[in-house]
């Protein structure tokens, strides 16, 4: 669509803009969003790259703010025609306490729907999870599923728990009449394990590997698969739900959908090493005695994280749940979103995993 001003009137926000996520789908909306006329970025920690998108024909606003703050997500809120909320706190490894992670993403995202109802901001777009339907505490895989398959979907960690509850608050929001009497429609995103551009866990695992002379020890079997996805087809369908949302009101309305592309069904080890391996890294046989890739083993993790938390923070990657949850097959084999609004993957499975790559060796240079 040519580029003209009189094309240009919608107002977005997108909270968490200065995330992993968040930078991928504001940057994805400056590029195919042609009626954008303000982009809104909140977030509780800006970033220094938002400058240097303030010189395009968008309005960039940033806004430091606070989802656990009501009138702070009010004020963003308003004027706003569509709301991405990506916002959130994404901790498996026992960094925050279990009522943060509830204030930031339950109450946050409740912070946000209320000031979408108040303020008459008609269309909201939630990034949840693939943890809300699993795994489940029972370790049962979750084999080639969709968005209908049944699951016993049984949580105990925060995390999870919290991401299945803000979901469950957005979708029973949809319908809800909004300021100035027209309904509220909303839809819920659930990714899968996001890698590309900016994933700090793949940058942690890459320097864990430098640090053990190129080598990274197996942990996980082979045969226990994960879906992941690429967080610029994560962005990408992001930015069409909110495209399509309006015309689409009643078939999308309070629905949810994963979030999915080509990338391969492999161990979460494995497909790591789709990046890691083109940068120098190996993944060996199975680890050394005593050598713990990454800390102490599980439970012992979760007993000194315990036993430190008032000292310090202990909080190492591999703890009973995130070892669980590495255990456990989950894959998703769904064309939902292509049936409801379109979805095509943007980059296919070459060009995510290049992408990836050059990446990883950019940040060669940072080791900590
Ligand atoms: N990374 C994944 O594999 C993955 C998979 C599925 C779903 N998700 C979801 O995607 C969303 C983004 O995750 P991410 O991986 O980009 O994480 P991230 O931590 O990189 O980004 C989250 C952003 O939210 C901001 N934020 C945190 N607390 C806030 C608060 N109180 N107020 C305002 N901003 C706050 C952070 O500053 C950060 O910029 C989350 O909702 C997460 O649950 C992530
Ligand atoms: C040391 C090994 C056992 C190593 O393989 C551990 C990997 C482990 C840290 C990750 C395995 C699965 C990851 C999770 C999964 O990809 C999905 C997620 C949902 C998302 O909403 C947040 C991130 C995460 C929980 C992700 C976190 C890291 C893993 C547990």
């Amino acid at each position: 669509m040519a580029d003209s001003a009189e094309t240009r009137k919608l107002v977005y926000l997108v909270t968490g803009g200065c995330g992993f996520l968040g930078e991928h789908v504001v940057r994805m909306l400056l590029q195919r969003e042609p009626r954008l006329y303000e982009l809104r970025v909140f977030d509780l920690h800006l970033g220094p790259w938002l400058e240097e998108l303030k010189t395009g024909p968008v309005q960039v606003t940033a806004i430091q703010g606070d989802v656990t703050q009501a009138h702070e997500v009010a004020a963003a809120v308003a004027g706003a025609h569509v709301v991405i909320h990506t916002a959130g706190l994404v901790d498996v490894f026992g960094r925050a306490s279990p009522e943060t992670i509830y204030e930031v993403n339950v109450q946050g995202t409740k912070n946000v729907i209320e000031a979408c109802v108040q303020t008459g901001t008609r269309f909201l777009v939630y990034t949840s999870s693939m943890e809300v339907v699993g795994p489940n505490i029972k370790g049962h895989p979750f084999y080639r599923g969709n968005e209908d398959t049944p699951y016993e979907a049984i949580h105990r960690h925060p995390y999870p728990c919290s991401k299945a509850q803000a979901e469950r608050l957005v979708l029973e929001a949809n319908g809800r009449k909004v300021h100035g009497g027209l309904a509220l429609v909303t839809c819920a995103l659930r990714p899968t394990g996001i890698y590309g551009e900016g994933h700090q866990i793949m940058r942690d695992f890459y320097h864990q590997g430098l640090r053990l002379g190129g080598r990274l020890f197996r942990a996980i079997p082979a045969s226990v698969e994960h879906s992941r996805v690429y967080v610029g087809n994560v962005a990408w369908m992001h930015v069409l739900v909110a495209q399509e949302l309006e015309q689409r009101a009643a078939l999308m309305g309070g629905q949810v959908y994963f979030c999915y592309d080509e990338s391969p069904f492999k161990s979460y080890e494995d497909f790591n090493m789709e990046f890691l391996g083109p940068c120098g890294l190996r993944l060996g046989g199975t680890r050394p005695p005593g050598a713990h890739r990454l800390g102490r083993g599980p439970a012992l993790n979760a007993l000194l994280e315990w036993l430190l938390r008032p000292l310090l923070l202990y909080a190492p990657l591999l703890n009973p749940y995130t070892l669980a949850v590495a255990n456990t097959t989950f894959t998703v084999s769904t064309d939902k979103a292509q049936r409801h609004f379109g979805y095509k993957p943007l980059f296919s499975w070459e060009d995510s995993r290049t992408r990836t790559i050059r990446w990883v060796q950019a940040v060669e240079g940072s080791a900590p």
